[in-house]
């Protein structure tokens, strides 16, 4: 069933999203206005935005959803259960106080955090509950997981890289799925990433230093996201992949993960939290 009749389920959830225009923010709006779970109370863009004071269904070229496109988000945050934010590191920190200050769910994609960000968000997990995870879908997930258990079973004598490629928009590197394959890598090897990893590599860089995990990042045209994670040795080499080839993925988790927020207590957690797979 349609969420366009948006006042006939008041059980469901309200949920705001931020970034409205943005690739995920469109993605996400179009699978909450088909959901059954969650109603859309609100939809955020950036003040002087096209599409302020529009409809977001109409503004997204198709009906009308019955949400008009603000950028007044004390109003629009105080009225949700949840807020869904893939926006940019500081906007995500200005939200989450809102969000905060609601006591509603926020769950984050945004990627790129630096750790004055984490800190922010940190604090504002003291009030409400924050899911964040650099990567919604399963896939990636479940490969966190595998990628921690291969990193475990074998010695450094097992070179460890990871290789990213995205769309030419993207604005950060390493992404933040690169990131969490390289933090699970090096929880695999009882450490902590910023100990083994390797800064950009450029010139005359030296030999690789043993137990070192290295970054590549690729990026051009329509590339929705492709990781790889390489366990090289002498003579064999294994290979985790995850291939994203819709959005459609990283909302899917964005919105299950709002709805599993609904009955957590403040604190910051994950989408292994969310899909069962801590451990
Ligand atoms: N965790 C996950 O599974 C995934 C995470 N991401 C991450 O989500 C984020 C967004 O990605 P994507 O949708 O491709 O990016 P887009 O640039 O397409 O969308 C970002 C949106 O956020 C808005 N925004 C940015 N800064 C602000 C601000 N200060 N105030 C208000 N609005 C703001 C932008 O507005 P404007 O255009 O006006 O700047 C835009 O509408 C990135 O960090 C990306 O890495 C993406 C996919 C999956
Ligand atoms: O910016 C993107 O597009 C994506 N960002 C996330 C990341 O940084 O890993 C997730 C996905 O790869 C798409």
């Amino acid at each position: 069933m349609s969420d366009l009749q948006n006042t006939d389920q008041p059980q469901r959830p309200g949920v705001v999203v931020t970034g409205a225009s943005g690739r995920m923010g469109q993605m996400l709006i179009r699978l909450i206005l088909d959901s059954d779970h969650l109603r859309l109370v609100g939809a955020l863009d950036r003040a002087g935005h096209d599409w302020i004071g529009q409809d977001i269904g109409t503004a997204m070229g198709g009906a009308p959803a019955g949400v008009t496109v603000s950028d007044d988000a004390v109003t629009a945050i105080a009225q949700a259960q949840a807020v869904i934010d893939f926006t940019s590191p500081d906007a995500t920190v200005a939200f989450a106080e809102l969000t905060a200050q609601a006591r509603a769910v926020h769950v984050i994609g945004t990627t790129g955090l630096e750790q004055r960000h984490l800190d922010a968000l940190a604090a504002a997990a003291r009030h409400a509950p924050i899911i964040r995870a650099g990567n919604m879908s399963l896939g990636v997930n479940l490969l966190v997981g595998l990628t921690r258990k291969v990193a475990a079973a074998l010695g450094t004598d097992w070179d460890i890289e990871v290789v990213e490629s995205h769309h030419r928009h993207k604005v950060d590197a390493p992404s933040g799925t690169a990131l969490m394959l390289g933090e699970a890598a090096a929880q695999g090897r009882g450490a902590a990433l910023d100990d083994l990893r390797v800064p950009v590599r450029d010139g005359i860089t030296g030999a690789r230093a043993p137990g070192s995990i290295g970054f590549s990042a690729i990026r051009g045209g329509d590339v929705v996201g492709e990781h790889d994670v390489i366990f090289a040795a002498d003579g064999e080499r294994i290979v985790l992949r995850h291939l994203a080839t819709d959005r459609a993925i990283f909302a899917r988790g964005a919105i299950r993960a709002a709805v599993w927020g609904q009955d957590k207590g403040p604190g910051q957690y994950d989408m292994m939290d969310v899909l069962g797979l801590q451990g």
